[in-house]
């Protein structure tokens, strides 16, 4: 399929750390007139495999703009960079130091592979998979850490005596005081111990 901009969008699932993962691939062609369409296919991924051939220098000298183009698409997604093709090391044309110094000029975990003899792929998709579950549980205790910090702002609950004639509210430190009284019925016959407390 050499000549289509989009080489396969297959289902890759395994286990991580007691959780079930099926990953969607998208393979998106190299070439640059296919540019604008593969675009809409890598938006709103959530991983990205930077892939170049062991035998093809172009794909290695591609790989910065690829990084760009990604990040400018969708920001800062977990990312590796692999070298395919490890099979034929004997036909290199890019020397393991170029190839480890690009990795550590882009900031990304290295792996080599070679999909032909199955050798570290999987280790690839695992790596990516765990970093992307750690960010989202991050993501979801910042959000909770959020709504516990709004809560404290919004949420003043305020039992101190007053008028027992309707709702009324203030404001402290910011935050809106909504006044909370039982109704003239339930505190006719004895003033309530708790009657001064404020629940924050
Ligand atoms: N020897 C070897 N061949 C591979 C390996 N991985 C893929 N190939 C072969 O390389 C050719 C290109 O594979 P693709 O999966 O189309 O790779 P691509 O990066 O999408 O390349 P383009 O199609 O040229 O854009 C196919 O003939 C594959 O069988 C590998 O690890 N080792």
């Amino acid at each position: 399929m050499t000549n289509s901009f989009i080489h396969c969008g297959c289902v890759f699932s395994f286990r991580i750390n007691d959780e079930d993962v099926r990953l969607m691939l998208w393979d998106t062609a190299g070439q640059e007139e296919f540019d604008a369409i593969t675009k809409a296919y890598y938006r709103g991924a959530q991983a990205c495999v930077l892939v170049f051939s062991t035998t093809d220098r172009d794909s290695f000298e591609a790989v910065s703009s690829w990084r760009e183009k990604v990040m400018a698409e969708v920001g800062d997604i977990p990312t590796v960079l692999v070298q395919n093709k490890i099979d034929l090391l004997d036909d290199t044309v890019i020397k393991n130091e170029e190839a480890e110094a690009l990795a550590k000029r882009l900031k990304l975990r290295f792996y080599r592979t070679s999909v032909k003899e199955d050798l570290n792929v999987t280790e690839v998709f695992k790596y990516l998979s765990d970093k992307y579950l750690q960010r989202l549980k991050q993501q979801n205790a910042e959000d909770t850490e959020i709504m516990h910090t709004s809560s404290n702002k919004i949420g003043v609950f305020n039992t101190a005596g007053g008028s027992h004639s309707g709702q009324k509210s203030n404001a402290i430190n910011g935050g809106d005081v909504i006044n909370l009284r039982p109704n003239k019925q339930r505190t006719k016959k004895s003033k309530s111990p708790f009657s001064s407390c404020m629940l924050l």
